[in-house]
Parts: structure tokens; sequence; C-alpha cells
């Protein structure tokens, strides 16, 4: 039963308690700082991040908005690579990508992992060393092979035998028109069979899913085979990738283990001591406070511990690591910011109340609730208010019931149309996902620095829109 919103309807909603781990905020305008970017507090009420109040934004560029902490951002990438200073960290584009963030990743001093001729497409623009870029993706189309091996790119991950063939053709073809300057630096992407604790959508190291060569059922040794074979190509070393949004290292243990032993059966069997070893990236970070993520050096510690006991057991030197974070630097550092729209409690079996406040965006600017039932909270963005808290569901304007931003957040009970919310956790996966569902215009990044703004990528427009109609 829908009602009209009333001040005391609001309150009532107090009696639904949401999931098990969400707690009744003591004062739900101060912000839980884990979820937070390192800059964002609150003054008055007001969120601030950068040095610039999200209501000033908001009154210049509108809203919905990603709003980007460019110290944070750049300060988890220096993080990780100082911690895994003896490693090559390759930020992975895929959790978001501009033409600035790009270089931010140069500055910082790390890699890029790209996986689509788009990606690399905005490295190249951004001037990113190719020599520094890996090059990912499990449908790898032979103009995208060539254009990657022509571009320089040092490190191509091979993710299936016709690919391992498909690849030496392109390097021995480009090799014959006078266009490969030495082989191809590659890499094989291999499946390690483990089940990782996440979401069974972005887990992938178990065997039935579409990434990497099965080390169980000898592809991965039979694509070792097959690229060593190949003059033009320069075998590095094997990769794994268990998954993502993981915060327990077992399975990443079990996964070094046997990878490990890969590489160890390609030493004895083809007398082959491959130099590198990728353990992928996939470390989770805190959406809500049930989340309870790692500094990077600790895993830095732990990763470096469990790849040396593997190697001094068998007997085998450590081979050059390198990882792929993208959530765990780019996920922290942006917000998303919507205005309340309108404000409806719904009363549920039992009588609760359920405060169902609509936003100016949605699943077309954050998939991730509808496609992997994930946790967010938000806070009211604007103004301190004394109201007593109620149980808010946050939802976007789509027509999809399923159009879910956060599930479960307490809300001043005031909470009322015109209102700024903003979501943290939204930098990886959401403007990398968004989409254009009911013609929606995917919005603007804008970066954030000492009290200063800039839009990286502008909010799309009608014309945008109208510009791929043929009519
Ligand atoms: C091969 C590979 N490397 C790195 C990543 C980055 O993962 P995350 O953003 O979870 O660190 C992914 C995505 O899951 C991936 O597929
Ligand atoms: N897109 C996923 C992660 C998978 C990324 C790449 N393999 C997410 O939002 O969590």
């Amino acid at each position: 039963m829908t009602t009209t919103h009333e001040a005391g309807w609001a309150h009532a909603s107090g009696a639904l308690k949401g999931p098990s781990w969400l707690r009744q905020p003591g004062d739900p305008n101060d912000l839980v700082p884990l979820l937070w970017s390192s800059t964002a507090h609150k003054r008055d009420g007001d969120l601030v991040v950068g040095g610039v109040a999200v209501a000033d934004l908001v009154a210049e560029h509108n809203t919905p908005a990603y709003v980007l902490d460019e110290d944070d951002f750049r300060g988890r990438a220096r993080a990780f690579r100082e911690a895994f200073a003896a490693y090559d960290v390759y930020y992975a584009g895929k959790a978001f990508l501009c033409t600035a963030v790009a270089r931010w990743v140069a500055e910082e001093g790390l890699c890029l992992d790209v996986c689509s001729p788009g990606e690399l497409t905005v490295a190249l623009r951004a001037g990113f060393d190719p020599a520094r870029i890996g090059y990912h993706g499990n449908n790898k189309t032979v103009p995208e092979l060539r254009r990657a091996v022509a571009s320089g790119v040092g490190r191509i991950v091979v993710d299936s035998l016709t690919e391992a063939e498909r690849l030496a053709a392109v390097a021995a073809d480009l090799r014959e028109e006078g266009h490969l300057a030495g082989p191809q630096g590659v890499m094989v992407r291999v499946t390690a069979g483990v089940e990782a604790h996440t979401h069974e959508y972005i887990a992938t190291a178990h065997e039935d899913q579409k990434f990497g060569l099965s080390i169980t059922s000898g592809d991965a040794l039979e694509a070792v085979r097959r690229l060593l074979a190949s003059p033009d190509l320069d075998l590095r070393g094997l990769h794994s990738h268990i998954g993502s949004q993981i915060f327990d290292s077992s399975g990443f243990e079990v996964a070094a283990r046997r990878v490990l032993g890969l590489h160890a059966t390609v030493a004895e069997e083809l007398g082959v001591e491959l130099e590198e070893m990728d353990l992928g990236g996939g470390f989770g970070i805190a959406y809500t406070t049930q989340d309870d993520p790692a500094e990077p050096s600790r895993l830095a510690e732990e990763m470096t511990r469990i790849v040396e006991h593997e190697c001094r057991g068998r007997g085998i030197a450590v081979p050059r690591l390198s990882i792929e974070p993208g959530r765990a630097i780019a996920g922290p550092a942006t917000c998303t910011v919507y205005t309340v729209g309108t404000v409806k409690p719904v009363m549920l079996d039992g009588g609760a109340v359920r405060t169902y406040v609509s936003v100016d965006g949605g699943m077309s600017d954050n998939i991730r609730t509808a496609l992997y039932d994930a946790d967010y909270s938000c806070t009211l963005a604007n103004r301190r208010s004394d109201a007593p808290p109620v149980l808010a569901r946050v939802v976007g304007k789509h027509c999809e019931a399923g159009d879910i931003v956060v599930k479960d957040e307490f809300l001043p009970g005031d909470v009322a149309p015109g209102d700024l919310i903003a979501v943290p956790g939204t930098g990886a996966y959401c403007r990398s996902m968004a989409s254009n569902y009911n013609h929606a215009l995917r919005p603007p990044v804008i970066a954030v620095r000492d009290g200063g703004a800039r839009v990286l990528v502008r909010r799309e427009t009608e014309d945008d829109l109208l510009a791929l109609d043929e009519g």
C-alpha cells in the first residue's frame, strides 16, 4: 500500500530494521570516514570534497554528477606503487578511464591495463607510454591485435588457444610488413580452478566461466608451448586474476600455488624459466560498514609471503610480479551526487514503512546494485538535519522496479524534494558501466582538488543521443 508523504509516516519507518549489519547511526549527518574519499567532510551539514562544497558544484553543473577527489585517487595509486615497490602495478582502466586519469596514472608511476580498443584509444590519446600498457580480453579480433602490436603495447594477455595462433600470425605479418620492432611481449591468462568469495558474476578463477586457459585441462600448458614456438612472441609469464571485490586471501593463496605449479612445470618440461607472473587485481573496498578492506602495505606483505613461500618450497626463483588493482584505486575516490525528486513512504506487510527516495539518476549511472545486488550507503549532502532517522531506499528514475541505487540507509526523516544525496564509493564500474537506458544522459565526471573543480568528462546532451540516430 502506498501512502502520501507526511512527517508522521516517515518517522514510523524507524520500525523497519533493514539488514542485520546496518546500524542506526548516532547522527545521520556524520560521514563514516572509511566509506568516503580522503578529503571528504561535512561543514555545517554541507558535504565538502577536495575543498569544494558539493552544493556549489551542483549549482554550476547540476545533478546527477560524479565528483572525483583527485588527491584521493592519486594517493591510492601512490600507496599501491609504494607498497608494491618491487612489483609492476597496472591500474585496471576498466574501473574508470579518461585521458586525465590515464595521465594521473602515468604521473604516479603506474602501468595501465586496458581491455578494449576504446580503452587503448583513450590511453594513447593521453600519451601513455604503450610499452607500459597490458592488453586483456577474451575475444580480441585480428584488427584489434594488429593495432595493439603495431602501437607497441608492452604485453598482450592471451586468453585462448585461438588467440595464441591469431596473435602469432598477426606478429609474423607485421614483421614481414616491417612494423614489428621486436618480439611482442605476451602473458598467458590461466584459470586456477578456485571459487573466489565474491558475487558469481565477478568471480573469474573457477573452471566454468569464459576467461583464461585451464591449468587442469592442460590448455594453459599447451598455450605456453604454442607461444614459445613463435619467434615473433616473447612469452613473459603467467597471469591469474581470481575475481573482484575480494577480501579473503585464501582464494588467492590457492590460485598462487596452482599458477606457480604450472610455472614450475614449464621450467621442468619445456626448459623455460618464465621471468614474470601477474597476480591480477580484485582487492575489495568498503561500500558499507560491513566491508573491511586491507591497506596496500598489508596486501603486499601477504601476497609476497605467499609467493615466496611457494617458490622456496619448489626451489624456483621468484618471478618479477605484477598486480592490476582497479576498484581499490578508483572506487573510493568518487561519490555520485543526486537531487531528490520525490519521497514516498510505502507501507509494507506487518505495518512497517519503507521510505522510497527517488533521485534523478539510477541504474544508468550505477548498474551495480541491480547487477550484483551490491550494497551502497549515502548521506544528505546539502544541509544538517535533526529529524529522527528513517530507513530509506534510494531509487532511480528509470522504468524498472529494480532501479535501486542504495538498498538500505538511514537518512534524516525530513529528507525532501530538492535535497542532495551523495553516494560514496562510485568511482569504479559506475561511469565505466553507465548506459543510456531510457535515453538517460550519462553524468559528467568532475575532478575536485584544493578548492577547484575541473570537468574531466562532460555531461551528455540530447544532441549526443541524436547524433547516433540516423532517422
Ligand atoms: C584481468 C583483470 N585484471 C584486473 C581487474 C581489476 O579488478 P578490480 O577492479 O577488482 O581490482 C579485473 C576486473 O575484475 C580483471 O578482469
Ligand atoms: N564490473 C565489476 C567487476 C568486474 C570487473 C572486471 N573483470 C564490478 O562492478 O564489480
